[in-house]
């Protein structure tokens, strides 16, 4: 499945957010949209899903505008995991999770113990099928975060479109939902996701839009688009890109910012061994 934006233009009533922006996404490909706070990425994702009215330009799926596809068609080849969500009535997790099921669901359909299987399934998959008794409305925002992951993947999209979705999450809740999207775009399915950490970008090794204020767009592999110079343009930071070395002989690049005037100490040049106490001067 191909999503291809073409020249579109979005925003809100008179007002355009995003102007002229095009790019592609395919199966089996992770898009990480990087860019500064309201610089129009969720803006963008509520256009593609329709939530938003085009200003200008088209959205094609597999060729198709997709103002032409029936909604349910549209539902479910597209999964959607929002930034937040608070629902009005305190469902169980589960729940929450088998509601992905509702666009493969007949009118007034209930869902069976297959819809429940792989609701309980994705769960599972995201190490958080504990939760599934539990009251949606009483978890905390990471178990949220995961469970409207799992609601996603139990709708079995084509395209998962994910607003931010680590945010909230602890760094083991983070990297285990990159490795998910890793194994998914590995599976088939096409991830587009926005970030706030361009390491995110190298760690998926996806492709890259970074949305820049002034409706500038730079799209490329990570490699390409996460470099010092842009990351200063976009984010008005200083930083450091290197390699270190990860697994079997591979290497993984990271995104280090610099801080004026860092309190740090030098970090030793030889690892102290796990368990060894490291003298790390007064704390300021
Ligand atoms: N309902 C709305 N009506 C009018 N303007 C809006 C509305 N929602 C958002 N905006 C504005 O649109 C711009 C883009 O917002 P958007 O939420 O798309 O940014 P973003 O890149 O997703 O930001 P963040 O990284 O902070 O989530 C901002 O200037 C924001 O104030």
């Amino acid at each position: 499945m191909i999503l291809e934006l073409q020249h579109v233009s979005c925003g809100y009533g008179e007002k355009t957010v995003v102007r002229d922006l095009s790019l592609s996404a395919v199966s089996g490909e992770v898009l990480c949209l990087l860019g500064p706070n309201g610089v129009g990425k969720t803006t963008l994702f509520k256009t593609i899903l329709g939530f938003l009215k085009l200003q200008g330009g088209r959205i094609l799926l597999d060729g198709e505008d997709v103002s032409q596809w029936p909604r349910k068609a549209f539902a479910k080849a597209v999964g959607y995991v929002p930034q937040a969500h608070t629902p009005p009535f305190p469902f169980t997790v589960l729940d929450v999770v088998t509601m992905g099921r509702t666009a493969h669901l007949g009118t007034f359909a209930s869902p069976t113990k297959a819809d429940l299987a792989i609701a309980r399934e994705s769960l599972e998959r995201l190490g958080v099928g504990f939760l599934q008794e539990r009251i949606y409305t009483e978890i905390s925002g990471g178990e949220r975060q995961m469970v409207l992951i799992a609601r996603a993947l139990t709708q079995q999209p084509k395209i998962l479109i994910m607003d931010e979705p680590t945010s909230n999450l602890d760094f083991g809740n983070q990297i285990r939902v990159l490795e998910q999207v890793n194994r998914l775009a590995r599976e088939g399915l096409c991830v587009i996701m926005t970030s706030h950490f361009p390491d995110h970008a190298f760690l998926c090794s996806a492709k890259v839009a970074l949305m820049q204020r002034g409706s500038r767009f730079q799209i490329g592999t990570a490699a390409e688009v996460v470099t010092e110079q842009n990351m200063m343009s976009a984010y008005g930071v200083r930083v450091r890109i290197g390699t270190l070395n990860g697994d079997g002989g591979s290497s993984v690049a990271a995104c280090v910012p610099l801080i004026s005037d860092c309190p740090c100490p030098p970090y030793p040049e030889k690892a102290p061994m796990a368990g060894q106490a490291v003298d790390v001067g007064p704390i300021l």
